[in-house]
């Protein structure tokens, strides 16, 4: 505490959830978006929405968001009723689209200060708190800059700023890291981790599931328009089968072994070893045990893809 907020009182603590929802639907015309869609999203975690491209994230965010309206479902977003009282829960939602417009000629302090007003902030306490709000985004530099000299990368974090100004207890962004250099990335990862150690509720959708591994405490899957499992992040590593590289001192020993092995599966030859598999933690340790036993000169064993990845990939295999 508390770079974001700058005052040491502003904590939600508790325990709860920031959004409980449930049987979501939502069709636009024919197309069934939503088909009954269940999410919880606890304070002080970080919540991952993943699934396929179509799968209603971005159509599930817009509702929690109160800017489309659900079908039938019932939603609580901290602790208000969304259809009784949508202007209430407005003022505990921040929100970051995938795509928003930024209004151009405007300086990066006025469009801030725009949305400070929107959320009816203390004139005392706007311009400290864009200030913040800028150094935590880095972009303090840009002070009395026009928007429109920002890149896009330099745009999506101030679009995190704005999501952040009226201090929001529930935190929705649609694919904010898309668009972000690897430093920024890192920057978006830490924030979304310290903002949930301040007790915020944060839920994010992204595809780059490596980087939701380290973000994530849990994750919800869906697909087509369905909450098809939910799990602590942490319960997914070790459970699913994936593939693995190995890497070998001499790979000609290692091809040599694993051609003599059923068990290694579609065996993918790699520039200083292979990928093997999928297989399961136990066994990989005991092909690990037996190649080295075997005298080849191991030097790399690992996963080739994540838990994440993994349960992801198990979801979505019937597609295929
Ligand atoms: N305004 C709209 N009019 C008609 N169909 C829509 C509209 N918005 C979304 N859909 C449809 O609803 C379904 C869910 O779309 P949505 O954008 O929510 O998926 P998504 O999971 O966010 O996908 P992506 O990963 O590609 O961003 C898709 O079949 C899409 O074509």
């Amino acid at each position: 505490m508390d770079a974001y907020y700058g005052d040491a009182e502003h904590h939600y603590g508790g325990s709860g959830h920031g959004i409980e929802a449930y049987g979501v639907t939502r069709a636009f015309g024919t197309v069934p978006a939503l088909q009954g869609v269940d999410l919880t999203v606890p304070y002080g975690q970080v919540t991952a929405l993943v699934g396929p491209n179509g799968a209603g994230k971005t159509t599930l965010l817009l509702i929690l968001a109160t800017l489309l309206a659900p079908d039938a479902g019932r939603i609580t977003v901290a602790g208000h009723d969304l259809a009784a009282h949508p202007e209430r829960a407005r003022t505990a939602i921040g929100w970051m689209p995938d795509q928003f417009g930024v209004y151009d000629q405007l300086t990066v302090d006025e469009y801030l200060a725009f949305f400070a007003d929107a959320y009816r902030l203390p004139p005392a306490e706007k311009s400290r708190r864009i200030r913040a709000l800028l150094a935590l985004v880095h972009l303090d530099e840009y002070l009395g800059r026009p928007v429109h000299v920002l890149s896009r990368g330099q745009k999506q974090r101030l679009g995190v700023a704005r999501a952040l100004i009226h201090r929001p207890r529930v935190l929705l962004l649609d694919e904010p890291a898309s668009g972000l250099d690897p430093r920024s990335r890192v920057e978006l990862r830490d924030l979304l981790r310290s903002l949930a150690a301040d007790g915020v509720a944060v839920l994010v959708s992204s595809h780059v599931l490596s980087e939701l591994e380290e973000i994530a405490d849990r994750v919800v899957l869906v697909d087509r328009g369905r909450t098809v499992g939910a799990h602590a992040v942490a319960d997914l590593a070790g459970t699913g089968r994936v593939r693995w590289r190995v890497r070998a001192l001499d790979p000609d020993a290692l091809d040599a072994a694993l051609a003599g092995r059923p068990d290694a599966g579609e065996v993918v030859r790699l520039p200083a070893g292979a990928e093997v598999g999928p297989l399961t933690e136990p066994e990989a340790a005991r092909m690990l045990t037996e190649l080295v036993g075997a005298g080849v000169p191991v030097v790399g064993f690992g996963p080739a893809s994540g838990a994440l990845e993994a349960a992801y990939l198990a979801m979505t295999q019937d597609r295929r």
